[in-house]
């Protein structure tokens, strides 16, 4: 379909049933890491035995002390006038080790309060099982690289289901987990800080892939008659061709399989993304290797992974320029050589003092439109979509970033029928910024990091942000 690239804010209304919401994950805001009970996390171990893991020498010991400020953060909540509250729950305060014999019962009904009290406030619970946190236990043995932290996600899940089930009907697994197993398990710039370009980060997919799907199979076998819907958190850019060539056509379609499609190919279509078991299996032949170093699915496993989604989860923040590239030399395998594509940005873009972070919000159009038509998911919703700026109240960067962004999310929900229910921002509040520390802001509300008191501010975006959620208009008057 052709879509013309409007970059005018509409003033059209969005649809009533449209749910507006924020975001946040457990490592980044609660703070309290070692309180109550709970474990180590990988995330823990990361920043406290190197500190120059982190570009301000921060941690996530404090954060945003969300740990006690909850109730606080439930009237932010409020008055942000949003209806939706996407959070992770810390695995650690839960299963401290990671195994079951360490159940710890204060984790649980730290989070059952939680719940309980959103839904007093009449804030839907989105919840996150894992956002990055996975005990340092299971870490030492092989973390996403052992097929047995599946299983141990499944114990974990089952508890979490079972205590937060009866107050919560919107449930993602796990997220992003291209982002742990690309920095995480290769670049080694997140935790655990492995750098498998090779092997590992394949491996580290289909663990994950397999503990999504033994949680999903775990609440529709146990728990269906709570009637809620679960699925697995996927970011994913808008790859536009550098060019109008084929070539660069092509590159860009390469481009989404190996991002987008590693992931979610397995989930709604099944198995890896054909052009993924071409060319690595190619390159791993060519490198002399017996099998591929993406790991092939057994028939099992693939229809165990097949269909395990209830709606589409997805994190978009960024558009990339995609470009041919001449076939990289075969040699020491890597995930970005078997790629075989150049990545940039456009001039025309607007660059955040993220370098990964550009402003095109047509992308955000392009790329629900892609989704809706390539796996036909029934129901998208956006989890994350955000900007990066310093410290600074007066955040019209931002305002006009978010703007841009869900004027063509509308367009794609009123023009080309996707059904987006809902949206969350990224984020509620400034946060710990995993490797960036507290050098890049995201939220709509400042933290004062500096005040003991972690004190809150709404931004302007936030102020904006709230009359958005209370009108279904992005500017001051909208048509119906
Ligand atoms: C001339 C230079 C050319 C370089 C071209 C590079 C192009 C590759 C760019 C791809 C960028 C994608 C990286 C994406 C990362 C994000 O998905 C990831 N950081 C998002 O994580 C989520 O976002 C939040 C903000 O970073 C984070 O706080 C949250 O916890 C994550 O869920």
């Amino acid at each position: 379909i052709y879509i013309p690239k409007a970059t005018n804010i509409t003033n059209r209304k969005f649809p009533s049933t449209f749910i507006w919401g924020a975001a946040t994950a457990a490592y980044q805001i609660e703070g309290a890491w070692d309180e109550d009970g709970k474990g180590e996390s990988m995330w823990d171990r990361f920043v406290h035995s190197d500190p120059t893991h982190i570009d301000d020498r921060s941690t996530g010991d404090v954060a945003c002390d969300s740990y006690h400020k909850w109730q606080e953060d439930i009237e932010l909540l409020k008055q942000l006038n949003v209806k939706l509250y996407r959070f992770s729950v810390a695995w650690t305060r839960i299963l401290p080790t990671g195994y079951l014999e360490s159940f710890n019962q204060a984790g649980v009904d730290y989070y059952v309060n939680f719940v309980k009290a959103l839904r007093a406030a009449e804030i839907e619970p989105m919840v996150t099982l894992y956002h990055w946190d996975l005990p340092q236990t299971l870490s030492e043995q092989g973390g996403w690289l052992n097929d047995s932290t599946a299983d141990r996600f499944g114990d974990y899940a089952r508890i979490v289901f079972k205590n937060l089930g009866p107050y919560v009907k919107l449930w993602a697994t796990i997220n992003e987990p291209k982002t742990t197993c690309t920095q995480g398990y290769a670049s080694g710039e997140m935790a655990p800080g492995l750098k498998l370009v090779g092997d590992g980060i394949y491996q580290c997919a289909r663990v994950q892939l397999l503990a999504h799907a033994t949680a999903y199979h775990i609440y529709h076998d146990e728990f269906a008659d709570q009637g809620g819907n679960v699925t697995i958190v996927i970011d994913a850019t808008y790859n536009e061709p550098l060019t109008d060539s084929a070539a660069d056509a092509e590159a860009a379609e390469w481009e989404f399989e190996f991002n987008l499609g590693w992931y979610a190919n397995p989930v709604y279509l099944g198995d890896w993304p054909q052009i993924m078991i071409d060319r690595v299996g190619n390159r791993s032949k060519a490198e002399g290797l017996s099998q591929s170093r993406l790991p092939p699915w057994s028939k099992d496993e693939l229809e165990f992974v097949k269909g395990t989604f209830d709606y589409f989860a997805l994190n978009m923040y960024t558009a990339v320029a995609v470009n041919a590239i001449d076939e990289p030399p075969i040699g020491t395998g890597n995930y970005y050589l078997d790629k075989g594509t150049g990545t940039s940005y456009k001039p025309e873009w607007t660059p955040s003092i993220a370098g990964w972070l550009y402003s095109y919000p047509y992308g955000m159009r392009g790329l629900l439109n892609r989704v809706w038509s390539k796996y036909n998911p029934g129901s998208i919703y956006v989890t994350e979509n955000g900007w990066a700026t310093t410290e600074d109240l007066n955040d019209q960067g931002r305002l006009e970033y978010l703007q841009g962004y869900l004027s063509n999310m509308l367009d794609a929900i009123l023009e080309d029928g996707v059904v987006v229910d809902g949206y969350t921002t990224w984020s509620l509040m400034d946060n710990f910024e995993w490797a960036r520390g507290y050098t890049q802001r995201y939220g709509i509300i400042d933290v004062d990091f500096n005040s003991p008191n972690r004190t809150r501010t709404f931004k302007d975006s936030a102020k904006w942000y709230s009359q958005t959620a209370a009108t279904y208009c992005l500017v001051d008057t909208c048509v119906d």
